[in-house]
């Protein structure tokens, strides 16, 4: 039998399956994913994440993300916030005073993120700037960074707006996000020519200058309580429009995260909780 130890942890209910993989960073077989992330004969995530040595000098070490259905993503949000706590959870335990100053580095695929510990269950990451070029989202179709694109769908023609956080991400802005139809138009956008690695779906609902709600229908899951990429991703694109101030709560079904993006030449800066829910180990 082949016990593999995990950390259950969640971030504002997007939750996660945590393997230390920092002596076998081998990439983790989909078929494995799917069965850990199985919420009646596995574990039970969103995705997994797997922590494994830096691929950058300085930083603490980096991760891998995981989606439930086997498919690797670039980024997560939530799961940079649940690494930091990881990788402290240790120092915490020795020093908690000094962990409160802690400042360090994390590697994703998509680059490499400062880490601040506000406090033992709070961190703000710098997520790297957003990336509005089509061609790198990858969004077809288009030349030109637009603040929102015409797609056609049926007989129908939605506004959408574009990003990418390294994961590439649509915004659809909605007078009400408890009425917006997550779940059926989520996979219709995901399945649309323009985005052949398909999307991350958000539906976006200004409710002041420096508040929106969101709902994330995620690539390779479905939707999910919270979805740290997809904040940044619809906080940047209704900044742009002018929609919302550079400084915003983003309420999510799961918990509120705090997206800050000063300027367009600045990272955007996620801050939000982490929690761990048990540990564990999974018998093969
Ligand atoms: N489903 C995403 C990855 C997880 C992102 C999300 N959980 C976050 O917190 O950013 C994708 O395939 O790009």
């Amino acid at each position: 039998m082949h016990a593999l130890r995990f950390t259950k942890m969640h971030g504002a209910g997007n939750d996660f399956v945590v393997l230390d993989r920092r002596h076998d960073a081998a990439p983790l077989d989909p078929a494995l994913c799917r069965a850990l992330a199985d919420r009646r004969t596995g574990i039970g995530c969103d995705q997994i994440l797997t922590i494994e040595p830096p691929r950058s000098i300085g930083a603490a070490a980096s991760y891998r993300i995981w989606n439930a259905d086997g498919s690797s993503s670039q980024q997560c949000g939530n799961g940079a916030r649940c690494v930091a706590a990881w990788m402290l959870r240790d120092s915490v335990a020795l020093d908690p005073e000094r962990c409160l100053a802690d400042h360090f580095e994390l590697d994703s695929p998509a680059g490499t993120h400062a880490v601040d510990v506000l406090d033992l269950h709070h961190y703000r990451i710098a997520m790297g700037r957003p990336i509005f070029a089509p061609a790198r989202i990858p969004l077809l179709g288009f030349d030109a960074p637009q603040s929102e694109y015409a797609l056609t769908f049926g007989g129908e023609t939605l506004a959408v707006g574009a990003v990418s956080m390294g994961n590439p991400h649509a915004v659809i802005e909605v007078d009400d996000v408890d009425a917006a139809p997550v779940a059926n138009f989520g996979p219709v956008l995901q399945r649309h020519a323009a985005f052949p690695e398909s999307v991350n779906a958000g539906f976006a609902q200004v409710v002041a200058r420096d508040r929106i709600r969101l709902r994330v229908y995620e690539r390779g899951v479905g939707e999910t309580l919270a979805c740290g990429s997809g904040a940044c991703a619809a906080a940047v694109v209704l900044m742009r429009r002018g929609r919302v101030d550079r400084d915003i709560a983003v309420e999510l079904p799961g918990g509120t995260l705090r997206i800050a993006w000063p300027d367009d030449d600045a990272e955007v800066a996620m801050s939000g909780p982490t929690a761990f829910v048990f540990e564990g180990e999974w018998w093969s």
